[in-house]
């Protein structure tokens, strides 16, 4: 008997792309028959809780907020993409209780961000961003005051992760010496030395880099007050989250010279689109390097996580394989050929895997599997494919059922 075509057509599967996500992503959806919209910009929370009504995939960046009021449009969504490492722009708990998983790309710029911060330390010791602006100004004005070599000096890394411990190993093979602190046990590379805390590192660097993620402990983590423990002199540069230093204490330091110089890749505020009347208090301070946002920005990066983050959540349309998400049980059992494959995300109740396997307990079931987390469990059955519209039936009413899937 033919399998009853109860999957969900593909070509009816509406995928949105915000930010310019590399065409990567876009040739992976459509070679799977989805329909994508491409938009090379953010868009307000207004306008994307208008547009993610009849979406079932949103891929977004850095920029884009997915907050809790957008998720309460978003009726058919399954899966969220951030094409990036960082996944702060994302409402994770809503998204988790509304059985939404969050995908990224854990590690495929931090190459690239790595490099630029390399980049950025050697041209901050020697003022080179200012050098070059004299030059364009026809100020030719040679001189060594302030100019250092890296070798020797010593670079603070708070946040020794992927991107941090990439940099640990760059700066050591350029003769710098390493320190880090991290509110994590890590392994130390090379010949690189745990500071025991913040301020020590503050103490001890001639340069400080900021390689950790937008958390209620980092926002802030960069004040005045740990700006004045850092050597008269040293240099600060972040290209993590804009809310992890005070702009204005930096600003100030600048100015007074007590800081050298930095270089900021992120900002507290930032703009949706590109534009040409971008303004801050950091422009025209001495020997600073402002970039948009732009650590993760090389096609290698992002051709790579184009790649990464649409394959991650095909599998999780086609095969309901949730590894690689970020607030959502991970499950991943191999596909059956011959089942039809039953996808539940039910509240994470007591009683609720006891329900699902009193309706299976009527058919047959090649193979089960279920995962947890805080909100929510994820259940997965390949089963008869004659009986796969009335199990989905039945299990889609029990009472903690959020959402109900079959897959052929
Ligand atoms: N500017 C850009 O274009 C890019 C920015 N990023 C940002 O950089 C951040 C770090 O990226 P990865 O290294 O890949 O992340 P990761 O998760 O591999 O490493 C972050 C490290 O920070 C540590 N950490 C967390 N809170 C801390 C605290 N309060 N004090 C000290 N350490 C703390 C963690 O234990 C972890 O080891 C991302 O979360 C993202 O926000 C990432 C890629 C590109
Ligand atoms: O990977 C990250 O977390 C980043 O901050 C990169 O941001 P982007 O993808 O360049 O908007």
């Amino acid at each position: 008997m033919e399998p009853t075509s109860t999957s969900f057509p593909k070509n009816k599967i509406k995928i949105l792309l915000l930010e310019n996500i590399h065409l990567a992503a876009i040739e992976q959806f459509k070679s799977q028959n989805f329909s994508v919209e491409s938009i090379a910009s953010s868009i307000s929370e207004e306008l994307l809780c208008e547009k993610i009504k009849d979406v079932h995939v949103v891929g977004l960046r850095s920029k884009t907020k997915i907050t809790a009021k957008v998720l309460d449009s978003a009726e058919r969504l399954l899966a969220i993409g951030c094409f990036c490492i960082g996944t702060d722009q994302v409402d994770l708990e809503a998204a988790e209780k509304k059985g939404v998983p969050v995908f990224n790309s854990p590690f495929c710029n931090s190459r690239s961000v790595a490099e630029l911060i390399i980049a950025e330390i050697i041209i901050l010791s020697r003022k080179l961003g200012d050098k070059s602006s004299e030059m364009h100004n026809k100020v030719w004005k040679k001189d060594s005051k302030g100019c250092h070599e890296i070798r020797g000096k010593t670079l603070g890394i708070v946040g020794y992760g992927h991107i941090g411990s990439q940099l640990s190993v760059l700066a050591e093979a350029m003769g710098m010496n390493v320190c880090y602190y991290d509110i994590n046990r890590k392994l130390p590379l090379g010949n690189s030395k745990m500071c025991p805390d913040l301020n020590s590192l503050l103490e001890c660097s001639n340069y400080v880099t900021l390689h950790v993620p937008d958390t209620e402990i980092t926002r802030n983590m960069i004040t005045e007050t740990e700006i004045n423990l850092m050597k008269k002199g040293s240099l600060l540069l972040n290209a993590s989250r804009g809310k992890v230093v005070d702009l204005d204490a930096l600003v100030k330091a600048l100015k007074s010279g007590h800081l050298a110089g930095c270089a900021i890749d992120v900002y507290p505020v930032e703009p949706e689109a590109n534009c040409n009347d971008w303004t801050h208090d950091l422009q025209g301070c001495p020997n600073t390097i402002l970039t948009p946002h732009i650590g993760g920005s090389t096609e290698e990066a992002q051709e790579a996580i184009g790649l990464e983050v649409s394959e991650l959540i095909t599998d999780y349309i086609n095969t309901g394989a949730s590894s690689g998400s970020v607030n959502f049980p991970e499950v991943n059992i191999p596909v059956n050929a011959t089942s039809h494959r039953i996808l539940n995300i039910h509240y994470n109740k007591p009683g609720v895997l006891r329900d699902i396997n009193s309706i299976l307990s009527d058919f047959n079931v090649s193979s089960q599997a279920l995962n947890t987390r805080k909100h929510i469990g994820y259940f997965v059955a390949d089963v008869d494919s004659e009986a796969s519209k009335e199990i989905k039936k039945k299990i889609s009413s029990l009472p903690h059922s959020i959402k109900t899937r079959v897959l052929y």
